[in-house]
């Protein structure tokens, strides 16, 4: 479903004399089964937006391959766009100061989605999430954790085989959190919608991911389940710990 092969992306920064080369994913290369759940992690900098960017077509890698459900994404952005859903945590897709169901009814039209199967998926994500309270309210006014629900809904309308999250649970509270975990898991076990997830919230890793990918210095420096990541360290070590090692620059081998 997702295809990555040695995949680099730099920018260039500065003016003139102070002019520098970042690469912020170099030689990146992993595969992403339909069906999977994939946490991808990596220390501030590492290059994880980089790469959702690119999985999503919003940046052209500078060298290698990718495919997501057949397709490259830099060159078939809008055909890709009805078979993946995105959802940055930090910001939303959402139109700021209409009420949620006129933000879904416009998604509906951007993605031409038949009337009927939108109504149905849209009931489901409702109840599923919990939207009812708070359809005709701007979202300029709706809570983080009612705009990020939202924002989820908007991203699954058209039934997407991929779904790509940066940071979904950031900033909400304990109660929200578990109740988006438990959403997430049940999307992908009952309609096998895959997942890739971007997080610094070990919790959700530990919660909702069987295998793991870690980044850094755009990098690929771990791929493995998450009791691999576990095995290389004692057993009493939290997953915390594990993590911190290896973006500390520790070996994932024991
Ligand atoms: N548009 C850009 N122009 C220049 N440098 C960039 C650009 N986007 C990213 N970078 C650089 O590429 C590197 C990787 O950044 P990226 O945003 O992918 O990291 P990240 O893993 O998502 O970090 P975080 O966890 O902090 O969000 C960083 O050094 C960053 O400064």
């Amino acid at each position: 479903m997702i295809e990555v092969d040695r995949v680099g992306r730099s920018f260039t920064v500065g003016r003139r004399r102070a002019r520098k080369t970042v690469h912020a994913v170099q030689d990146l290369s992993f595969t992403v089964e339909a069906g999977e759940f994939v946490g991808y992690l990596g220390p501030n900098g590492a290059g994880k937006s980089t790469t959702i960017k690119m999985l999503t077509g919003i940046l052209a890698p500078t060298s290698g391959r990718i495919q997501v459900a057949g397709l490259d994404p830099s060159r078939r952005r809008t055909a890709l766009a009805r078979k993946i859903g995105v959802v940055f945590g930090q910001r939303t897709t959402l139109w700021w100061d209409l009420p949620l169901k006129d933000s879904f009814e416009l998604i509906r039209h951007l993605y031409k989605v038949d009337r009927v199967l939108f109504r149905r998926r849209l009931d489901e994500l409702t109840g599923l999430l919990d939207l009812a309270g708070f359809m005709n309210t701007p979202v300029r006014q709706l809570s983080l954790g009612q705009r990020m629900r939202g924002d989820i809904t908007a991203a699954l309308l058209h039934s997407p085989a991929v779904l790509v999250l940066d940071e979904p649970t950031i900033g909400l509270d304990v109660v929200s959190k578990a109740a988006m975990r438990e959403f997430l898991r049940r999307l992908n076990a009952d309609h096998g919608t895959t997942v890739l997830l971007t997080t610094h919230d070990l919790g959700d890793i530990e919660r909702l991911c069987r295998r793991v990918m870690l980044i850094d210095h755009g990098r690929l420096t771990f791929d493995g389940t998450l009791d691999d990541l576990r095995a290389t360290v004692p057993e009493e070590t939290s997953i915390e710990d594990v993590v911190a090692r290896l973006y500390t620059g520790g070996s994932a081998s024991p």
